[in-house]
């Protein structure tokens, strides 16, 4: 495999940090053509859809794609905006965000950028830009807190692939997860006493987490004991009792039994035993995007009030919150450790000689 030519290397080069948030991916317009077109990269992700590629192939284009293409447009055509995707918006601005409170914490010397699984700004896109901005030390922040075979590895999959037709690899470090994180406990945390505040208490208060194959728990991914030390980490550090809440999973696809309890059956069950009002939170969603704005605030919300519920409230996921931003940066500063990210006026002077010298040698070579 040929590997890919480099820049001629410059003594004196001074390398930089940078932290790369990667969320999914979402579809550049709410057509049914953008929309197939995300979906088919997205679903021909072995590592989102466990069948043998030549069948799935066959399915997902003859059943999945021709029909499912013009249905979610149509549902992200409910939660569009001016500015396009939520999803896109939300992770565009932590990124700046957490760019801004790294600085005012001293770390003036990492650059964030955000990237998409699929569709774009595609993750090999960004990591080839970082590059090109001298870049040699990156660290790899998911949007997903839970680590999960279906998401968090197929990032990695996505970076290893990227560099395997590298020469100059740069350092790297990825996250594999913060579902415990004390910043992210108490980002959640926030905004939950922050919704309270503003509109009162429900009876029960739903967590509700994107859902996997129930296979992948039995082949021993650890997302589904992971969202479940999520729930009870935000349940003690609210102070709830274990029936003030629910851990469930949502956005099922296909027919295989995914893991429970479903979110829309629960939601409907408790309306149906005389609870009159719940509050759902999405824990595992670290921004507002068509399974939380649509499929919980729309759909499940539906379900609630027409099997007698009477008032459903959705608290919207962490976005750009600064609790959560702060929580971020305390993320990204652990696995920034050991890295020239602070500087004393010193080593900036150092740095800027450095790179004067560096900027003079490719003058020198014509580079
Ligand atoms: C086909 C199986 C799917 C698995 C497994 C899966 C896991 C998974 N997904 C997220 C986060 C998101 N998923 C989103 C949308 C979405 N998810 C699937 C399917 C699987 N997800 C589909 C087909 C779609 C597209 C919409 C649709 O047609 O229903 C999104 C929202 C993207 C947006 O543009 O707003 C997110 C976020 C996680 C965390 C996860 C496993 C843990
Ligand atoms: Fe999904
Ligand atoms: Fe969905």
């Amino acid at each position: 495999m040929p590997f890919r030519k480099e820049p001629p290397h410059i003594h004196g080069t001074v390398p930089h940090s940078a932290i790369v948030l990667v969320n999914l991916g979402t579809p550049d317009e709410p057509t049914r053509s953008s929309v197939r077109r995300y979906l088919k990269q997205f679903l021909s992700d072995p590592r989102v859809v466990e069948i043998p590629s030549r069948i799935w192939w066959f399915i997902l284009n003859l059943f999945i794609l021709p029909f499912r293409s013009g249905q979610s447009a149509a549902k992200y055509r409910t939660i569009w905006t001016r500015e396009g995707s939520p999803l896109r918006i939300h992770t565009a601005q932590q990124a700046a965000k957490l760019q801004a409170v790294l600085a005012e914490r001293g770390h003036e010397d990492v650059k964030v950028a955000m990237a998409m699984r699929y569709g774009t700004p595609s993750l090999p896109d960004v990591l080839d830009q970082l590059k090109a901005d001298g870049c040699d030390r990156i660290v790899v922040l998911p949007a997903y807190p839970q680590y999960s075979g279906t998401t968090t590895a197929s990032i990695w999959d996505s970076v290893f692939q990227h560099y395997a037709r590298v020469r100059n690899v740069p350092e790297l470090r990825l996250v594999k997860h913060y579902h415990d994180h004390e910043g992210y406990i108490n980002a959640l945390r926030d905004s939950v006493q922050a919704h309270w505040d503003a509109h009162g208490r429900g009876q029960k208060l739903v967590m509700s987490f994107h859902g996997t194959p129930k296979r992948t728990l039995e082949l021993g991914d650890p997302y589904f004991c992971e969202c479940q030390k999520t729930g009870r980490l935000l349940a003690d550090a609210l102070g709830l009792a274990p029936d003030d809440y629910l851990v469930t999973f949502q956005s099922r696809f296909g027919k295989a039994e995914w893991l429970q309890p479903y979110t829309a059956p629960t939601v409907q069950q408790l309306a149906r035993d005389g609870v009159e009002r719940i509050d759902v939170i999405c824990p595992g969603f670290t921004s507002d995007c068509l399974e939380t704005l649509e499929e919980i605030s729309m759909e499940v919300r539906h379900d609630f009030i027409s099997n007698g519920g009477k008032d459903f409230h959705y608290i919207p996921c962490l976005n750009a919150s600064p609790s959560w931003i702060r929580g971020m940066a305390e993320i990204a500063e652990q696995h920034l450790i050991g890295w020239p990210t602070i500087q004393t006026p010193a080593q900036r002077e150092a740095r800027r000689l450095d790179a004067e010298r560096g900027a003079q040698n490719a003058a020198r070579l014509g580079a």
